[in-house]
């Protein structure tokens, strides 16, 4: 059984019974699934805060969701993904109370619909101690046009840089502690946050674990549109993981030490 790098304090000392967890959804125009996705968040056990960072939509997401009972903060324009989840951890930050642990930052997409209760599961190994960053391993989307080239880029890189093979690398949903998103910041920018943030944690000694949720979201088709997301991710990625290579290198060089990664699935 893997154990996170940092201890969670013991059970019926009062602590970990305290500790809530923060549900962040970057979102942008989610105005059609939104509503949905959050009453679905708000019924995962121990969360006591769902929080939606409208990233410069231009329809009505900030509203729906404020409806849905979120609560939402917005960039005034689109600043991509990663920076949605600055600012809601920051926010969250600000909102978490005095005497009580930090919450655990549990980030999911805004197109989950009512399958985002089921990421659930992400928040016991976090929680308990088992991993100090939890992600969701999807069942295969319906729809989905993708050929598998962005995902074997990230895959492939995040072995070299760490050894660990993750087998959904691109998975938005999951569930880090306070300690591990700082320790990850500053996130790499867009699509490339998740390499990023992997990469990242993994060379610092903190432990991730893959876990089976049940979910289903808009997963991207093979027109125009969806070739064009794609080219972003593979561009995002790419200079995420260029970053790494090459700080890795200076790290080398100047004898810093990567704590060896932890690595469980
Ligand atoms: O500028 C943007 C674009 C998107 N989003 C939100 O980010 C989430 C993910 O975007 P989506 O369009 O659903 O992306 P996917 O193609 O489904 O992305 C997959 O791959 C991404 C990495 O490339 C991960 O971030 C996603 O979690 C994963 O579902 C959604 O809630 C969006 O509303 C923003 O906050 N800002
Ligand atoms: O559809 C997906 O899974 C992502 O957009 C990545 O695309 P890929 O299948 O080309 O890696």
């Amino acid at each position: 059984m893997p154990v996170a790098k940092t201890p969670r304090p013991a059970k019926g000392r009062g602590s970990r019974d305290l500790q809530r967890v923060a549900v962040v959804i970057p979102a942008k125009d989610e105005q059609e699934r939104i509503a949905a996705t959050v009453r679905s968040a708000r019924a995962i056990p121990h969360v006591d805060l769902v929080l939606v960072v409208d990233d410069g939509s231009e329809d009505d997401t900030q509203h729906v969701a404020r409806d849905a009972g979120a609560v939402v903060v917005r960039h005034s324009h689109n600043r991509g993904k990663a920076a949605a989840m600055e600012t809601g951890a920051a926010v969250v930050a600000m909102r978490d109370a005095p005497g009580r642990p930090p919450r655990l930052l549990l980030f999911i997409d805004g197109d989950l619909g009512d399958t985002a209760v089921n990421t659930a599961p992400l928040v016991a190994p976090v929680r308990e101690g088992v991993a100090d960053l939890a992600i969701a391993l999807l069942p295969p989307q319906p729809g989905a046009g993708g050929r598998g080239i962005v995902v074997g880029a990230a895959r492939r890189a995040i072995h070299a840089l760490t050894g660990w093979t993750p087998t959904q690398p691109l998975s938005g949903m999951r569930c880090l502690t306070r300690e591990a998103f700082e320790a990850a910041t500053p996130l790499a920018r867009g699509w490339g946050v998740e390499t990023g943030m992997t990469i990242d944690l993994l060379r610092k000694g903190y432990v991730a674990v893959e876990v089976p949720c049940d979910l289903k979201h808009r997963a991207s088709s093979n027109d125009l549109k969806g070739q064009m997301h794609r080219a972003a991710q593979y561009r995002d990625v790419m200079v995420a993981v260029n970053a790494r290579r090459v700080r890795g290198a200076f790290d080398a060089v100047r004898g810093v030490r990567s704590e060896s990664p932890q690595i469980r699935s």
